[in-house]
C-alpha cells in the first residue's frame, strides 16, 4: 500500500469538499441571473463549460449527488425551463448549505443595497502557467483540471500576465521575469532543497510561495488559494463602504473582476443590513464620509459581537502618519492611499482575505492529521444533534482509539506512531460520506459523527474500515507495522451531544476490556 498516495487522495478529497459549497452557490447565482433575464450567450456558454468540468470532478471525488444536480444545471444552460430552473436554484443552495452549514446569501434587499456576484468571466477555468520540466508538468495537469485550473506551458505574453500564477523553478522564473517585467504574475517557486538559503532565494526572486520537490498537489493548491482565495471556489465576500457613488462603482468593478462577491453601501449608517446579508470577510472602508467617519464606524463595529475581528482595509487621501497610525491601531489592518490603483486594491483585499481563511483553517484543523480538531468536531456534533432532534432523524457517534500505540511508539519510534495516526485519519476521511465529520479527539483517539446512520449502519461502515486496516499492514521505513483500533458507537436518542459522547466512550472501554480490535455498540450491552 502506498501510504503517501492514500494520504494525498484524502487531502485532495478534503480540499475538494471544502470548495464544493462555493461552487454550488456560484452556479446557483448564475442560473438566477439567467432566470431573471440577465442571460447573455457568453454567460450561458461559460457556465456550461464550468459545469462540464465540475461534473467530472464531482464524479472523480465521489460526490455523485452533486454531479447529478450539476448535470441538470447544464441542461438548463441549453434548454431552459423556468419552473425546473427555479427548483434547481433552490436545490443547489440547499445542498451547499447542507454541506457547509452556512446560510444562503440573499441577492437583493428592499433597502436598495445590492449584493453582487463575481463577474461572469471568473466562472471560467483559472489560467495557470506551469513552467516546469515536461514530465513534472504533465503529472500535475490532469489533477489540477479537476480543481478548475487550466494549465498552459508556454502562454503568450498577454496570456502569461493574465495567469493567476506562474509555477516555476528558479531558472525559469528568472527568464520569465526578464521577459514580462512587472507584468509577471504571482510566482510559486519550486525547488529541490528545504533550506533557509533556498527559501531566501525564492523570497528574493519575489515568490509568494516556495514548494519543495516532489510537488504535492494539495500543497500547490493551497499555495494558489493563498495567492488568490477566489480560486478556492467560494468567492471572497467584500463590503464596500464609500460615500462617493462613482468611486464605489470603480472598486466594485475591480473586485468583482477579481472574483469577489460584493455589496456597496454609500450611507455608512445602513451598514448593518449589508453586514447581515453578505456576511463579508472584509470591509473596504472610506475614512472620510459625511455622517460618520470610517474610523468611527470601525470603532462601532469592533465593539459589536460577531464583528470584533472583521478585517478592514481603509481608503484614505490622508498621508499624515499619525492619523494613519490611529487607523492601524483600531483595526491592525491595511490602508490604501487614494487614488487607488486597481492592482493594488485587488492585491490588498485578496491577500487579507486569504490570511483570514488560513487562520480559520488553522483554528479548525488538527495539524498532524488534517482532520477536524477537538473544538471543530465538538461543534459539528452539537450541530448534528440539534438537526437530528429537529428533524427526528438518526445519528451515531463513534469513538475510535488505536490499540497499543504506546507499545508501537516504544518499538518503532514516535514518528512511526504519527504515521499510523495520519494513515488512519486518511482512511476514515476517504471512506466517510460527505455528510460525516471526522476529527481528532486527542492523543490516539478520533471521533466520527455519522448523521442519518443507525447503529447497524455505523458498525458496518467502521467494521469495513477496521478489516481493511488490519488486512493491509502499514509499511514504515521498510518495516511492517501490525496495528488495529477499537471503536465505541452510540446512537442518538434525542438527548444532548455530551451524553452521546459519554456513551460512545463507555462502549469503547468495553471494546478495549474485551481485548481490542473490535467494535462495541453502547446501547446493546
Ligand atoms: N506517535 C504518537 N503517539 C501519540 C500521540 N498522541 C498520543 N500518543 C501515544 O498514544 C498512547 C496513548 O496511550 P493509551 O491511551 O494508554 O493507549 P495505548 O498505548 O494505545 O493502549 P490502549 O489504548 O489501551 O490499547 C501514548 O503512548 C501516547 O504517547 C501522537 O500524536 N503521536
Amino acid at each position: 500500500m502506498n501510504q503517501d498516495t492514500d494520504q494525498q487522495k484524502a487531502s485532495l478529497k478534503r480540499l475538494f469538499a471544502r470548495r464544493l459549497p462555493g461552487k454550488l452557490r456560484q452556479v446557483s447565482g448564475y442560473l438566477q441571473r439567467m432566470h431573471s433575464g440577465e442571460a447573455t450567450a457568453g454567460l450561458g456558454k461559460q457556465l456550461s463549460l464550468t459545469l462540464e468540468h465540475s461534473i467530472k470532478s464531482c464524479e472523480t471525488f465521489g460526490f455523485q449527488a452533486c454531479a447529478r444536480l450539476l448535470e441538470q444545471a447544464e441542461i438548463q444552460c441549453h434548454n431552459p425551463d423556468a419552473d425546473i430552473r427555479a427548483q434547481l436554484i433552490k436545490a443547489l443552495m440547499d445542498l451547499a448549505e447542507e454541506l457547509d452549514g452556512k446560510p444562503k446569501l440573499e441577492a437583493k434587499t428592499d433597502t436598495g443595497i445590492v449584493m453582487e456576484p463575481p463577474s461572469a468571466s471568473t466562472l471560467a477555468l483559472q489560467p495557470l502557467w506551469i513552467s516546469l520540466p515536461e514530465r513534472e508538468r504533465n503529472e500535475l495537469m490532469a489533477p489540477l483540471a479537476l480543481f478548475g485550473f487550466a494549465v498552459s506551458s508556454q502562454p503568450g505574453d498577454t496570456a502569461g500576465a493574465a495567469s493567476i500564477a506562474v509555477v516555476a523553478d528558479h531558472e525559469a522564473a528568472h527568464a520569465i521575469r526578464s521577459r514580462l517585467g512587472d507584468k509577471m504574475p504571482p510566482l510559486v517557486m519550486v525547488g529541490d532543497e528545504d533550506s533557509i538559503p533556498a527559501r531566501l532565494q525564492a523570497v528574493r526572486a519575489g515568490a509568494s510561495a516556495y514548494i519543495v520537490r516532489p510537488v504535492h498537489l494539495p500543497e500547490l493548491i493551497e499555495a494558489l488559494e493563498t495567492i488568490n482565495p477566489a480560486t478556492a471556489g467560494e468567492p471572497p465576500r467584500v463590503l464596500i463602504v464609500e460615500d462617493s457613488k462613482s468611486q464605489s462603482m470603480h472598486y466594485n468593478k475591480v473586485l468583482k473582476e477579481a472574483g469577489c462577491s460584493t455589496a456597496v453601501v454609500n450611507q455608512p449608517l445602513q451598514v448593518m443590513e449589508a453586514l447581515h446579508r453578505l456576511k463579508p470577510e472584509l470591509i473596504l472602508l472610506d475614512m472620510h464620509m459625511p455622517d460618520c467617519t470610517g474610523l468611527e464606524l470601525a470603532r462601532v463595529l469592533h465593539q459589536m459581537p460577531g464583528w470584533r475581528s472583521i478585517p478592514m482595509v481603509f481608503l484614505t487621501a490622508e498621508e499624515n502618519p499619525e492619523k494613519l497610525a490611529a487607523a492601524m491601531a483600531i483595526s491592525g489592518d491595511d490602508f490604501l492611499i487614494k487614488p487607488v490603483k486597481a492592482d493594488e486594491l485587488k492585491t490588498a483585499v485578496l491577500r487579507r482575505i486569504a490570511r483570514g481563511r488560513t487562520q480559520t483553517q488553522t483554528l479548525t484543523r488538527d495539524e498532524l492529521t488534517g482532520v477536524l480538531n477537538l473544538n471543530a468536531l465538538q461543534s459539528a456534533l452539537d450541530n448534528q444533534c440539534a438537526l437530528a432532534n429537529r428533524l427526528g432523524e438518526s445519528l451515531c457517534f463513534a469513538h475510535i482509539d488505536v490499540d497499543k500505540l504506546g507499545e508501537l511508539n516504544s518499538e518503532h519510534g514516535h514518528a512511526a506512531g504519527n504515521a499510523v495516526l495520519q494513515h488512519l485519519a486518511a482512511l476514515f476521511s476517504r471512506r466517510a460520506r460527505q455528510s460525516d465529520s471526522i476529527g481528532r479527539l486527542g492523543g490516539d483517539s478520533f471521533g466520527l459523527v455519522l448523521p442519518g446512520c443507525h447503529g447497524d449502519d455505523a458498525i458496518r461502515l467502521i467494521d469495513g474500515i477496521r478489516r481493511d486496516f488490519e488486512r493491509q499492514p502499514m509499511i514504515y521505513n521498510d518495516k511492517t507495522l501490525h496495528v488495529h483500533f477499537s471503536t465505541g458507537i452510540a446512537s442518538h436518542d434525542g438527548g444532548q451531544a455530551g451524553t452521546l459522547r459519554d456513551n460512545a466512550a463507555r462502549a469503547l472501554r468495553w471494546a478495549k476490556e474485551a481485548g481490542g480490535n473490535r467494535i462495541q455498540l453502547a446501547n446493546s450491552n
